[in-house]
């Protein structure tokens, strides 16, 4: 395909975005079965369109004056990869298969696109319903801080430490122009070209020989600040696919022991291969056999570290899902926060007298973040806080205590604060 028809193959695919109300990886999966011609360069080359489009929907749709499909792609394709006016006549060309040329509005439009007079949540490319809660996590910042949101994510990668060292695989990967991730100390980081395409990490040989995963600096960091030790009873409630099992399992040298389960046994299936790969030893999957299973019970008061990698928004996430921020709605965050108290409950009953729960959440909003911790002291009076700058301190990763949350419950990272995906943590220690 030519470069014009992967546009008018974006305006395709985003007007079956907004037409059906539907996410936008099913309208890409069916736009490439019905497209057969279609190579694998071509399909990531559009979702690179579509994905850096809806980054920055409502700004686009803001420059441009109207939010047509059309619209969006050329308003927001100008302001993700700052394309000249020049280089979208040639390819809007009105060749076959190729764009309609501009018009003068549109020419205009893309020749001085500016948020000026944009309202903070149209400039940030957010919701306008989070608006309030945007201003109370990141006060007068909450503009900037949105806008580092709808940027294009790096991959990040996180070298197993059961397998190799960082030296050695970041030599295997130079290829990939991978350099040391600026936190994590096991993190490698591929930068995105402009043509947004991700490498093919999954196929490399280092991936499949278990020496890396494709992990965000900030997951990584938030692992590391749960702070895992090699003789710790360690439960991951909420283990999902297993990205925090597999760095907890490195961080505890394959020593001690791990129990991995969550509730959606779906969920969980992937993290047998994953734990394989990385010769992960000191990790039991305890799937539960029904919906009122607990498979946990003979844990009861006996963990020294819970972690809850809670069900969220992954409102911190927006860089690497952006029509999930479209979608969001008012109901699904109270789903969320229903869900997030009754993990917090189920932590609380297996946690030991000295242990900690570790709560982690991929958000920036109060509500899931703060709110939750607030709300769970209060109910447990037999839990305390540790003070964030402390769990920073404790973890090694002492320069994170200039995050703290806004109301002082735990660490908040950020694209714009930390140069990762967004994730809170907090830690709480059982003292009676
Ligand atoms: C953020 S994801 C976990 C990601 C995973 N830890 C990782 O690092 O790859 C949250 C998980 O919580 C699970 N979950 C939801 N409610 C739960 C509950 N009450 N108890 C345990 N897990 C729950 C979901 O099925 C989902 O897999």
């Amino acid at each position: 395909m030519t470069p014009a028809a992967r546009l008018s193959a974006a305006i395709e695919v985003l007007a079956d975005i907004e037409a059906r109300r539907r996410p936008a990886s099913d309208a890409l999966k069916d736009w490439g079965l019905g497209h057969r011609f279609a190579g694998s360069g071509d399909r990531s080359a559009i979702a690179g369109l579509v994905y850096d489009v809806l980054r920055r929907r409502a700004s686009a749709a803001h420059v441009m004056g109207e939010a047509s499909p059309r619209a969006l792609l050329l308003g927001g394709i100008r302001l993700a990869r700052n394309w000249s006016v020049a280089r979208f006549d040639d390819l809007c060309s009105g060749a076959r298969f190729a764009p309609e040329p501009l018009t003068d509005a549109e020419r205009a439009a893309l020749e001085h696109p500016s948020l000026a007079d944009a309202p903070p949540h149209v400039a940030g490319d957010y919701p306008e319903w989070l608006d309030a809660q945007l201003a109370e996590a990141f006060g007068e910042g909450r503009v900037e801080e949105a806008q580092a949101l709808a940027q294009r994510a790096p991959v990040d990668l996180r070298v197993n430490t059961l397998k190799t060292t960082r030296e050695k695989a970041a030599a295997e990967l130079a290829h990939f122009g991978v350099t040391p991730t600026a936190r994590a100390p096991l993190g490698l980081r591929i930068v995105i070209g402009e043509d947004a395409r991700a490498p093919a990490v999954q196929a490399e040989p280092a991936f499949q020989k278990g020496w890396i995963e494709v992990q965000d600096e900030g997951s990584q960091l938030a692992a590391q600040l749960a702070a895992a030790d090699p003789d710790m009873q360690v439960v991951d409630l909420c283990a999902g696919a297993g990205g925090k099992t597999l760095a907890l399992a490195a961080a505890m040298d394959n020593r001690g022991q791990i129990f991995a389960t969550d509730t959606d046994k779906r969920r969980l299936a992937p993290i047998f291969d994953r734990l394989t790969r990385a010769g992960v030893r000191n990790a039991q999957v305890l799937a539960p056999r029904g919906k009122d299973d607990e498979p946990l019970a003979k844990l009861a008061g006996r963990a020294d570290l819970v972690v809850v990698d809670a069900p969220c928004t992954g409102s911190g996430t927006w860089r690497r899902n952006p029509d999930a921020k479209w979608r969001m709605r008012p109901n699904s965050l109270d789903d969320r926060l229903a869900d997030q108290a009754a993990v917090l409950a189920r932590a609380a009953r297996l946690v030991k007298q000295g242990g900690r729960i570790a709560y982690i959440t991929c958000s920036f909003l109060p509500a899931e973040n703060d709110g939750q911790i607030e709300r769970f002291l209060a109910g447990n009076p037999g839990f305390r806080l540790i003070p964030p700058a402390r769990v920073a301190e404790d973890a090694g990763l002492a320069d994170l205590a200039a995050f703290t949350s806004i109301r002082g419950q735990g660490l908040q990272l950020s694209p714009r604060r930390t140069g990762t995906d967004g994730f809170f943590v907090a830690l709480l220690r059982r003292v009676e």
